[in-house]
């Protein structure tokens, strides 16, 4: 395997390329990382340091232009083939962020040694699926499951057709499992809230420290950002890693959270319906239609805001049926469940 092979070079990778870029005097790049100013390639012959180009982010294949040999120069950009982006707050007009470019699987990573974050795995399997990759649920520290032994089954059920493959950095547990489904030449990059066990799972899978591990703060569990640049990384058997602190520590995930608490002043209005289950359409006194008729909610932020609510709401429909099922609920108790569903951002306020 040259250089380039070992960072994801794949036929199907290649014939993009050529496609893309016909001229053959350009050689086939990727973007390992990007620092200020600067971006590390991996070329056919080793790994070269170029300027920046503002195009280019960790991940992407690119066109090297080596006629002056001391002054290796990136032209242009191949289409992403997958997009891993953070879509601001349902904001229908922002443009998205690209966080990684070209993945093939999108390893949530869901510790089990907290509570599970329901809001959060829902929100990141959507952007999974959004990116065109493969989503994979990557349960870590098995070896502490005795803390908090709902996680495990909570979160194959919300995972649903999603595999989901449990890990042990500690004890090498299920990772012989998870380098089998990143298949030769793919790229899987790991997302997950800080301390999470990403970095340990990244070193793990290296067989070396690649990335510095740092002691989560014993009184709130978390972890702090101990990764500095996103990077790839090759791993034994052909697949690539994509350590991202940037995306995995917080760019998805605030943007998820803040979703809780970012329509606060359209929810606080509700408060002010005459009816308490107005569905803020034509009844008489809605205070959100008030609102929207005086000015003083946009129309296009109560958009917004009803853009989330169905997204959400067909998301908890398509769980529910596996949900039930897999708790082996009656026919009463799933009706008390269903009611319970429908008031979904109430569920998703639990801890
Ligand atoms: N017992 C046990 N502890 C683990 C395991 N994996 C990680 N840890 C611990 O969990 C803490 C956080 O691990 P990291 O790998 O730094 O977590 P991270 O997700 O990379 O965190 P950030 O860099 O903040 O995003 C560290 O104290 C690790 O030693 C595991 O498999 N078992
Ligand atoms: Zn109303």
């Amino acid at each position: 395997m040259n250089i380039l092979q070992q960072y994801g070079y794949t036929q199907r990778v290649s014939a993009h390329f050529t496609s893309h870029f016909p001229d053959t005097d350009l050689n086939p790049a990727r973007v390992i990382r990007v620092d200020r100013g600067r971006i590390r390639l991996a070329a056919e012959h080793g790994i070269l340091i170029v300027a920046a180009h503002q195009d280019a982010t960790t991940g992407d294949w690119v066109a090297l232009d080596l006629s002056e040999p001391d002054h290796p120069v990136v032209v242009g950009v191949m289409p992403r083939l997958t997009v891993v982006q953070r879509k601001k707050a349902y904001d229908p007009i922002a443009e998205p962020q690209v966080l990684a470019a070209n993945v093939d699987i999108v390893g949530i990573v869901v510790p089990i040694d907290r509570p599970i974050s329901a809001n959060r795995l829902d929100r990141t399997l959507v952007a999974a699926r959004d990116s065109g990759a493969t989503p994979l649920v990557i349960l870590t520290k098995a070896d502490l499951s005795n803390r908090f032994d709902s996680v495990v089954a909570e979160t194959v059920e919300r995972a649903g057709s999603v595999g989901v493959v449990t890990t042990s950095a500690e004890t090498g547990d299920g990772l012989d499992e998870l380098l089998t489904r990143a298949k030769p030449g793919q790229t899987m990059v790991l997302l997950g809230p800080s301390g999470a066990g990403k970095s340990s799972l990244a070193n793990a899978l290296v067989g070396r420290a690649v990335q510095n591990t740092g002691a989560v703060r014993a009184a709130d569990g978390r972890g702090k950002h101990t990764t500095t640049a996103r990077e790839l990384i090759p791993l034994p058997g052909g697949a690539v890693l994509m350590d991202t602190p940037g995306l995995r520590g917080f760019a998805l995930w605030e943007a998820e959270d803040g979703l809780d608490t970012s329509f606060e002043d359209v929810e606080n209005l509700f408060a002010g319906c005459r009816f308490t289950d107005c569905q803020h359409g034509p009844e008489p006194g809605c205070a959100v239609q008030e609102a929207l008729a005086g000015g003083a909610l946009e129309q296009r932020r109560w958009l917004s805001y009803q853009k989330m609510e169905r997204e959400l709401a067909s998301l908890r429909r398509r769980q529910t049926p596996t949900r039930n099922h897999a708790r082996g609920l009656n026919s009463r108790q799933r009706a008390k469940e269903e009611v319970l569903d429908r008031d979904y951002r109430n569920r998703f306020r639990q801890p």
